[in-house]
């Protein structure tokens, strides 16, 4: 007879252990109030998913005050730590206490991030490891007011189960602009010939420029900045070419722009105009090996990352009039100490102003600020750098079937008997859809946040789901069935199987030898409709007590009327057998926790052979 009444949680995928102690733990009561939507936020239909999977961060140890912040009127706070535009400020104080504290070093970011919910930043704020550990939990959100989220350490972001988001697309045509004016502006001596005028000379002969018309510019990335600089140069007549291993060739031939390779892009061109991220890939890709490989008097714009050129290969391409001049905005070290390159006499420079312009600033600040309040809330982004992006519509179709496949990995693995380690997870969805059609991963992240969370401190989401399981030697694979019963609803049923372990409740066990919990969602909740090889059907709500006994009468009866001698409520119930009069299994719901004495006495039935209390 097995009997469970508390957790041990413990690191090391082990099944929980269950000791019989007189009161029945409630730990579990955050994760079911996590599921609800909140009713301070009646407009996102989707903040049970988001609360799930978005909200909790790795390793947490405060659940409950993280709850509160989410279930009372407390605001959640929100850090920004570099200037943005008024109207996405206006937004987030609109939901948030707002901090604007610009110019921390970062000892004061990690002092402060304990008590901020989000934080805000732009390039100049290098959120490491340490921001994460000093956040000790809280911080749920980093949003990235542009696009470059190069200053993100995104591994320790993920890691922590911290959702990073970014804002994309408003500054992309500030961005091109700039682009296109210090291609201009070097190419016409602009800034030199100010500096000289103002400081009393009349140098006419000494500015003479070079003309773009007719030129080929080479595009260094052919994303959303760099299709803008070709639309661009192309309306100055010059010839443009792409490089981009990413970019799809039809999108570069609708604006009149070849998609050539790395070295025919510098070798061929007489301007070359960066616009890559900056990516372990991308760093330093521009040094003395690829200069070497460019036409002599070649002229460089860097409106991207400084990384991703050697500085001093540059400085040593411009002494020796290789590359005749170049312009950059973005720096190695911003900003730039007693730099050369920027002294030089052939470089124009500016200090990182690609995006700023009033009209990008208020973009980024209003749709990072909708990114991070819609994190906070529970949506997930579509700005999202380091989660899966999941579409609205396939969100709200699959929300009931994310409770339904926390509760299957919940319950399965606290069938595996003590001391059995988990490794190997099966998911099995039945579905008479394509499997195309069927975006499993949020459900794969919430098998495995029921499957850790019960056994680990580890606080799983979207965001850490993989990372994760990976690290605790957990490996999750999946198989789609086609079901031809399917009445329209993206999944029939889906089947958590856990192989090589013993179970606490044999019958859980399948013809396999594997512990096998099925569920569908019915009515918009999750049922469990199979364990082991018994059908059941039970709506996985409160608590669940599985019993196998012997088929014969008056079974539900005597054991109902144990838990409502004890005040115990039975929400669901049902027996599921495989032959009259043989073996049967009753699964019951229940609201309460029974104490030990009510476990006992079911326990003490003559006909029931075992039986297993599970938290839901
Ligand atoms: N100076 C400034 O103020 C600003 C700088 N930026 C920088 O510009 C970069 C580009 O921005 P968007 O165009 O919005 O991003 P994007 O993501 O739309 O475009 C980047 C493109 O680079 C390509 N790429 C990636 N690796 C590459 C490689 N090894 N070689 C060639 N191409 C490669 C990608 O396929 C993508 O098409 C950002 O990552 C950011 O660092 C962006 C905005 C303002
Ligand atoms: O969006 C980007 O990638 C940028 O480089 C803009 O940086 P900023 O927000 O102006 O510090």
């Amino acid at each position: 007879m097995i009997m469970s009444c508390s957790r041990l949680t413990n690191n090391n995928l082990q099944p929980p252990s269950y000791t019989c102690t007189p009161k029945f733990t409630t730990s579990f009561l955050p994760i079911r109030l996590r599921l609800r939507l909140s009713p301070q936020f009646p407009c996102y239909k989707n903040s049970a998913l988001a609360i799930t999977n978005v909200l909790k961060t790795a390793d947490s140890p405060n659940i409950s005050s993280d709850l509160e912040s989410i279930f009372s009127n407390s605001k959640p706070t929100i850090l920004v730590s570099e200037k943005l535009g008024e109207g996405g400020l206006d937004l987030l104080r609109t939901f948030a206490n707002v901090d604007c504290s610009y110019n921390l070093s970062p000892e004061e970011l990690c002092s402060k991030i304990s008590m901020c919910d989000a934080l805000i930043v732009r390039s100049g704020t290098k959120v490491t490891r340490q921001v994460f550990e000093a956040s000790k939990g809280r911080l749920k959100v980093v949003g990235r007011a542009g696009v470059g989220i190069d200053n993100v350490d995104l591994q320790a972001a993920t890691e922590f189960g911290c959702l990073v988001v970014n804002a994309p697309t408003a500054n992309t045509i500030a961005a091109a602009e700039h682009g296109i004016a210090l291609l201009s502006a070097m190419a016409r001596n602009v800034s030199q010939a100010d500096a000289s005028i103002k400081a009393g000379k009349w140098e006419r002969s000494k500015y003479v420029g070079v003309s773009m018309v007719g030129k080929t510019l080479a595009i260094m990335g052919f994303g959303k900045v760099g299709s803008e600089v070709a639309r661009r140069a192309k309306g100055l007549g010059m010839h443009v070419v792409a490089h981009d291993p990413y970019a799809p060739a039809d999108r570069a031939r609708a604006i009149g722009v070849e998609l050539v390779s790395f070295d025919e892009a510098v070798s061929t061109a007489d301007f070359i105009s960066l616009h890559m991220p900056l990516t372990p890939t991308t760093s330093k890709v521009f040094n003395d090996v690829t200069f070497a490989k460019m036409k002599k008097g070649v002229r460089i714009i860097n409106v991207a990352r400084g990384g991703v050129i050697d500085e001093d290969a540059l400085l040593r391409a411009l002494d020796t009039g290789l590359v005749a001049q170049a312009a950059l905005d973005v720096f190695c070290e911003e900003p730039p100490k007693d730099s050369k390159l920027v002294l030089h006499e052939n470089v124009i420079a500016t200090p990182h102003l690609g995006a700023s312009t009033k009209e990008a600033q208020e973009g980024v600040a209003v749709e990072i600020a909708e990114a991070v309040v819609g994190a906070l809330q529970g949506e997930l982004s579509a700005t999202a750098v380091n989660a899966p992006m999941v579409p609205a519509e396939v969100l709200s179709e699959l929300a009931p079937y994310v409770a339904l496949a926390e509760k299957l990995g919940r319950l399965a693995v606290q069938l595996v008997g003590g001391g059995t380690g988990i490794k190997s997870v099966k998911v099995v969805y039945r579905s008479g859809r394509d499997p195309n059609d069927l975006d499993t991963r949020l459900l794969r992240a919430m098998i495995t946040k029921g499957i850790i969370e019960p056994i680990s401190d580890s606080i799983i989401n979207l965001v850490n789901a993989d990372f994760i399981a990976k690290q605790k030697g957990l490996r999750i694979s999946e198989e789609r069935v086609f079901s031809t019963s399917s009445s329209g609803s993206p999944i029939d049923s889906i089947q958590v199987q856990i192989s090589n372990v013993k179970s606490k409740f044999e019958s859980a066990l399948s013809e396999n030898e594997e512990i096998s919990v099925e569920g569908r969602v019915k009515y918009g909740k999750p049922h469990l409709s199979r364990v082991g090889s018994f059908d059941v059907d039970v709506s996985l709500e409160g608590n669940l007590i599985l019993c196998r006994q012997v088929d014969q009468p008056g079974m539900i009866g005597t054991v109902g009327g144990i838990l409502g001698e004890n005040n115990v409520n039975v929400s669901f119930m049902s027996v599921g057998r495989n032959f009259r009069r043989k073996k049967a299994i009753m699964a019951i719901c229940v609201d309460e926790e029974p104490d030990k004495d009510t476990l006992d006495k079911i326990g003490h039935i003559p006909a029931i052979e075992e039986f297993v209390f599970l938290n839901l």
